[in-house]
């Protein structure tokens, strides 16, 4: 079936005032000559894929001193360490767009007691410092955080110093903070530790816990009914692990406003389902904005801060440190990439995706072998980063949900950039190439969700049986039909599959007559035009970027 004409025109208004019918696109700051002979694996810019990199502590720190701790806390000062050394617990490289994680503010030092001889050494005087207080821990927007996919689980801020003898207060924990794309909205729940603790509070003063309160034991002060925090973190790792290899990426269930891929938020921040115990919701816009999301626990007090009494002996009292607050953080970001690969099945999406990134997406000569976007992260030479995304390809019919399309066109929709991925070997009758399997054709393996056999149904609408222009023209109107705002997005076409074309130059030339926009002609299995690929992307996303600036001031 020949794809439907008619496309509306693309509108190069961004690429200002030049000339929309040459072959090749000569009006870009790289050069559109090819060679099927030079391979250019990689680019300028290095593959650093999807591996975890936007979490950042400023800083970690172990307990400074166990000094002054009893032997409980010790012990858990020395399990928190080594939860620290183990480091973050990067989420899987697919994608995230919505994230959690668990914030504790760092724990209070705890105070100390301490004396020291005064009046010819018959009496003390109490010179116990203060415990410092503990980190807190941070959300931060950046523009150079490349996504929520490398989101640690579980963030802790540093835990205060103990307070020294001669009255010296303990240091002040470390903050720890999370970096998050800008436009992420953060959402935070409830002071869980918080709330336990206003409860106890409460029922000691309906007098339901006789003898609830403090005393002294062994110079230190001990709070009856202070939750074990320990115990807490237990439960919250245990929860953790029920997540299982979703890592802390939410639920659908749990997602407000998200379809059945689990992966969109609609309604925006405040147009969704509340989540029970959430408290706040704030939009991170700006470069460097920053949130508090879990406040650090006091210091405890020092016996020099206890109240001498005339003629008594000086206060032997100290008081451990509070823990600080402890909260679930939910992350939501709508913008999913800088650039979208946009594809019917089989155009080699993923290939490009593994050839230019880290990112190992599977690859495979049916229709439908990514079933969800896969993120990948091109880093340049100049530290620049760019984040892209294979989305599952599109049908024919896209826009009245065929082949689930609705719910890729909604990725493609929070994409900054596009690049239309043309299998260019495709409806020229040749049997080679990987668009047909390179001969051999695997069969789709067993798959886990059953609403994809409809789309096993669609398996004939791949590459191969529509031209290079066709399935452009295919791709413009499906996206076309489920939003106009679509085809105004920066786009560039990548024709893939150079090397199994007879006559690449007559390929190229036919595809440019038919779209004004730029075109790269690219290998991906072969490596081949990966650089200039990378360039291309760049500029793209720059003048995306440029053309955008006017139409965020003031209208
Ligand atoms: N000859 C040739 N084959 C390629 C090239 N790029 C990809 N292929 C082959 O094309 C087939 C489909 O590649 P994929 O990367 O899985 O295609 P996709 O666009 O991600 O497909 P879906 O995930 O189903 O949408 C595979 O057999 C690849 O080996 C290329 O540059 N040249
Ligand atoms: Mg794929």
């Amino acid at each position: 079936m020949l794809a439907p004409r008619g496309v509306p025109p693309l509108s190069p208004a961004w690429l200002s005032g030049t000339p929309a019918a040459a072959p090749l696109h000569t009006r870009w700051p790289f050069s559109t000559s090819f060679s099927t002979a030079a391979a250019t694996p990689g680019s300028g810019a290095s593959m650093t894929g999807t591996g975890p990199s936007s979490t950042a502590g400023t800083t970690t720190m172990g307990p400074a001193s166990d000094d002054g701790l009893d032997p409980l806390e010790r012990q858990r000062a020395r399990r928190a360490e080594a939860r620290e050394s183990k480091g973050p617990m990067p989420q899987r490289g697919k994608l995230v767009d919505a994230a959690r994680f668990r914030a504790a503010g760092g724990h209070g030092g705890a105070g100390v007691a301490a004396f020291e001889p005064v009046g010819r050494g018959r009496n003390l005087a109490a010179l116990g410092g203060n415990g410092g207080p503990g980190g807190d821990v941070l959300v931060r927007a950046s523009r150079d955080a490349p996504g929520l996919h490398g989101i640690m689980t579980s963030v802790t801020g540093g835990r205060g110093g103990p307070g020294g003898a001669g009255g010296q207060s303990g240091g002040r924990g470390v903050d720890r903070v999370v970096e998050v794309p800008l436009g992420t909205t953060v959402r935070l729940g409830a002071d869980t530790r918080g709330l336990q603790q206003q409860q106890q509070q409460e029922q000691r003063e309906q007098g339901q816990e006789a003898g609830a309160g403090m005393w002294v034991e062994g110079g230190e002060v001990v709070w009856e009914d202070v939750p074990d925090d320990e115990d807490e973190d237990e439960e919250v790792q245990e929860e953790d692990g029920e997540l299982g290899d979703e890592g802390e990426e939410l639920k659908s269930s749990e997602r407000p406003g998200s379809d059945d891929e689990g992966t969109t938020i609609g309604g925006g921040p405040h147009g969704g389902r509340q989540d029970s115990g959430v408290e706040h919701v704030v939009e991170l816009t700006q470069h460097g904005q920053e949130l508090l999301v879990a406040r650090g626990g006091a210091g405890g007090r020092g016996n020099k801060s206890f109240p001498a009494l005339a003629g008594r002996p000086a206060p032997d009292t100290s008081e451990p440190g509070q823990p600080g607050e402890l909260r679930w953080v939910i992350l939501e970001t709508r913008l999913l990439a800088d650039v979208g690969f946009v594809g019917l099945p089989n155009a080699g999406k993923s290939t490009l995706l593994g050839a230019i990134t880290a990112a190992r997406a599977k690859v495979g000569a049916y229709a439908f072998t990514t079933v969800r976007p896969q993120l990948g992260t091109i880093t340049f030479e100049d530290g620049s980063r760019l984040v892209t995304a294979d989305i599952p390809g599109l049908v024919q019919g896209a826009h009245a949900n065929k082949g689930r399309g609705n719910a890729f066109l909604r990725h493609i929709e929070r994409c900054r950039c596009l690049a239309y991925v043309i299998d260019l070997s495709g409806g020229t009758g040749s049997k080679q190439g990987g668009g047909r399997g390179g001969g051999r054709r695997k069969a789709p393996p067993r798959r886990r969700d059953p609403g994809l056999e409809e789309q096993e149904a669609f398996a004939s609408l791949g590459t191969e049986n529509l031209t290079p222009a066709e399935q452009l023209a295919v791709l413009q109107d499906e996206l076309g039909r489920y939003s106009p705002r679509l085809l105004e997005a920066p786009a560039l076409v990548v024709a893939n599959k150079l090397d199994a074309v007879a006559d690449p130059a007559a390929a190229l030339a036919e595809l440019a007559a038919a779209t004004p926009l730029p075109i790269v002609p690219v290998s991906a299995a072969g490596r081949v035009g990966l650089r200039r690929l990378t360039e291309a992307l760049r500029v793209v996303v720059q003048l995306g970027e440029q053309r955008k600036a006017p139409a965020v001031g003031p209208n």
